[in-house]
């Protein structure tokens, strides 16, 4: 199995696959938190190895509180990767972030309820998430839309509301009282599962619509699947971009690659067989 991927892209709502993915194999991976999403798909772009995992699933199967975000996260770890950039359809909170545009978030403000958020069930682990999105891969995402010529908004809060449903109005003006740019269902846990695995994580977000703020224009899926379809071969030619761009080699200067240094609590006599065992990925390194 290939244990040397070290870039990993995660594709949201119209993104199932990437066109011009040279296609070296794809993998079944079994995880202790059951199958991902769909078989991850390695291929290469300019001479580097990608790994992509569409994380609805490959029929848009998975609803966003059923994403299994723990497998996605693990099963990318088991085969090396570190740099993992995510794709996200988004609702707009902000005049000036018009559907269409890109936007690099910097912030989440997590409102889910009824997912499992951690690695970690058995142990008291405390990681830090105060930039849950990596500014080190934030800066290659923001630069390389820039150089597509796409208008792109740098920084800004996302909301992750459970969901299935849209916001209410109501829900809607609370976000942005907030002061929140975008709105959308699936960053968390996936941000915070990413740094518990030590890996960079940074996202594209594509604002399809005015959530439901905007009198009588209120999102609906055929309005996010459209901006999508606009959007798609720019998504594309950005993550051709983005992956000669990534700093491979400069793991090391990245916090999140020493994201557990400090943050494990349980002593290492009393961590369980199964942790030990089906987390060794992750934990190996600090507790032997
Ligand atoms: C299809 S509209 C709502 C759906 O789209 C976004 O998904 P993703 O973040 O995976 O692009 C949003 O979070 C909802 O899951
Ligand atoms: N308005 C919205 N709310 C939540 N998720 C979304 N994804 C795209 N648009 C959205």
């Amino acid at each position: 199995m290939s244990q040397n991927v070290p870039i990993g892209i995660i594709g949201g709502s119209g993104l199932y696959e990437i066109e011009g993915l040279n296609i070296v194999e794809t993998l079944d991976i079994d995880t202790p938190f059951g199958k991902p999403s769909a078989p991850i798909v390695i291929g290469e772009i300019d001479g580097r190895r990608v790994a992509f995992l569409p994380r609805h699933g490959q029929h848009h199967q998975h609803s966003p509180t059923h994403v299994p975000y723990r497998a996605n996260i693990w099963a990318l770890k088991s085969i090396g990767v570190f740099w993992l950039v995510t794709v996200s359809a988004v609702g707009s909170l902000k005049e000036e972030i018009v559907p269409g545009h890109f936007a690099i978030p910097d912030q989440i403000i997590d409102k889910t309820v009824k997912r499992p958020n951690s690695m970690f069930d058995e142990i008291a682990v405390h990681v830090g998430l105060s930039r849950p999105f990596h500014p080190m891969l934030r800066d290659v995402l923001l630069e390389c839309v820039k150089a597509e010529g796409i208008t792109v908004h740098d920084g800004g809060t996302y909301v992750c509301m459970e969901g299935p449903a849209f916001s209410t109005i109501a829900e809607s003006e609370l976000h942005r009282a907030w002061g929140a740019s975008l709105i959308g269902m699936t960053a968390m846990p996936e941000a915070r599962l990413a740094r518990e695995a030590e890996m960079c994580y940074a996202t594209i977000a594509l604002p399809t619509d005015y959530d439901v703020w905007h009198e009588d224009d209120h999102v609906d899926v055929s309005k996010v699947m459209e901006i999508i379809r606009q959007n798609v071969s720019n998504v594309r030619r950005v993550l051709k971009r983005v992956i000669p761009a990534i700093p491979l080699g400069k793991e090391a200067e990245c916090d999140a690659s020493q994201a557990l240094q400090y943050a494990i609590m349980t002593k290492p006599e009393a961590i369980p067989e199964w942790t030990r065992q089906n987390l060794d990925i992750i934990l190996g390194k600090y507790i032997g």
